[in-house]
């Protein structure tokens, strides 16, 4: 099978080196092109970016030339989009309108009506949104985003709870600093600290996680009836957003319903090379999960869970550069594939 050529907006950055670890070597994709700002552009990819994971940069990639973010330089099928967000807003239209399939790591578009915010497990349908987006914007490529790390972590846990009838949700998160890319937060600032203030995170967890939980009705997403109330954190670890959850449900689930509901949780997707198996485990140890200790499960996919206590409450953590950014984008396009998207 001919693999689908991908390439990577912001290839250079945090999220973009996640991006090109977890598509050097995929199945389905071969990377063919890297774009990132002009101060890179032009040179040897090893040159330009400061590789910055335990992995090693591939060696393919580290000969390819940097090419700038910009639809007439860039040759693939598909981009993958870790642009800082302001830019994002303009760039990923671009390319859309220029034919490219856009899966974005960034917000700015995550909240268009006509813009799908897609987690596979959680909502697949919602990508029928892709034909009312290019309906509208008469684009012959389309756009397709993923959540927030924080929210995405939250999300995946609530979706075996839905049955139960979920009213009210509450949230605390810990949340780790390469979050805030490689500069985002002063080492003087985090270090022996706790900051109890992330800009914009609240806003987006309480608003994504009920356009994720939402019903698409075949032109639209109508968002998920019940209210969402967040406070986030940033505290001093490397990897691995920590997030305590509240669940208010109609039904009243005990703990071992909760409990079975995430044991069981089985999208059907295990046809996807990212999906990992289980997408939830269920940590039983009493003071587990732990980011030092979890975050690479399922390949750093998989969402932890543990401490399921009457409520409901319990915590969840994951993968905050794999499972909550880059991860994330490759799953939607392995699925968009798999739908004959791509
Ligand atoms: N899903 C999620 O929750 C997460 C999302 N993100 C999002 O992913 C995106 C990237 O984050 P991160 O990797 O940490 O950011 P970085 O600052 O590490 O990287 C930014 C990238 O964008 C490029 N870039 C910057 N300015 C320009 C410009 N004017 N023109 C073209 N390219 C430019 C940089 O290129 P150069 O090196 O040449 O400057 C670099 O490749 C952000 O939108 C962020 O919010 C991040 C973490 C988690
Ligand atoms: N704000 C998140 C990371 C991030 O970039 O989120 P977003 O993609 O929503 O901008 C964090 O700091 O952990």
């Amino acid at each position: 099978m001919a693999k689908i050529k991908a390439g990577v907006l912001g290839a250079t950055g945090n999220v973009g080196q996640r991006f090109i670890e977890m598509l050097s070597e995929h199945p389905w994709f071969e990377l063919t092109s890297l774009a990132a700002s002009d101060r890179s552009a032009g040179k040897k990819y090893g040159e330009a970016a400061s590789w910055r994971l335990e992995s090693k940069i591939p060696e393919e990639v580290s000969d390819m030339t940097v090419v700038p973010v910009d639809p007439k330089k860039v040759d693939a099928d598909i981009v993958f989009s870790a642009l800082p967000t302001d830019l994002a807003k303009t760039v990923e239209p671009e390319f859309a309108k220029a034919g490219f399939a856009v899966a974005s790591n960034a917000s700015a578009l995550r909240m268009v009506k006509d813009i799908p915010l897609v987690i596979p497990e959680v909502n697949p349908e919602h990508l029928g949104l892709i034909d009312v987006q290019q309906d509208n914007r008469k684009w012959d490529g389309y756009v397709v985003t993923n959540p927030n790390c924080t929210t995405i972590m939250m999300t995946v846990t609530l979706k075996p709870l839905m049955k139960f009838g979920i009213e009210k949700i509450y949230l605390a998160s810990m949340q780790a600093i390469s979050g805030a890319g490689y500069d985002g937060v002063a080492s003087m600032a985090i270090l022996d600290n706790v900051i109890p203030y992330i800009d914009k995170e609240e806003e987006k967890v309480e608003t994504e996680t009920k356009k994720l939980l939402g019903e698409f009705n075949g032109s639209e997403i109508v968002d998920a009836p019940f209210a969402v109330s967040a406070s986030c954190n940033r505290v001093m670890v490397m990897d691995g957003h920590t997030e305590a959850v509240w669940v208010e449900m109609a039904d009243n689930p005990s703990t071992e319903d909760i409990k079975q509901a995430f044991l069981e949780f089985d999208p059907g997707l295990s046809d996807l090379p990212t999906e990992p198996a289980p997408v939830i485990e269920v940590k039983e140890e009493k003071d587990r999960p732990q980011p030092r200790m979890d975050r690479n499960l399922g390949g750093g996919m998989t969402v932890s869970v543990g401490r399921i206590r009457p409520g409901i409450r319990y915590i969840c953590m994951g993968h905050n550069t794999i499972r909550g950014a880059a991860g994330a984008s490759v799953l939607n396009a392995e699925l968009l594939k798999k739908m004959g998207k791509l």
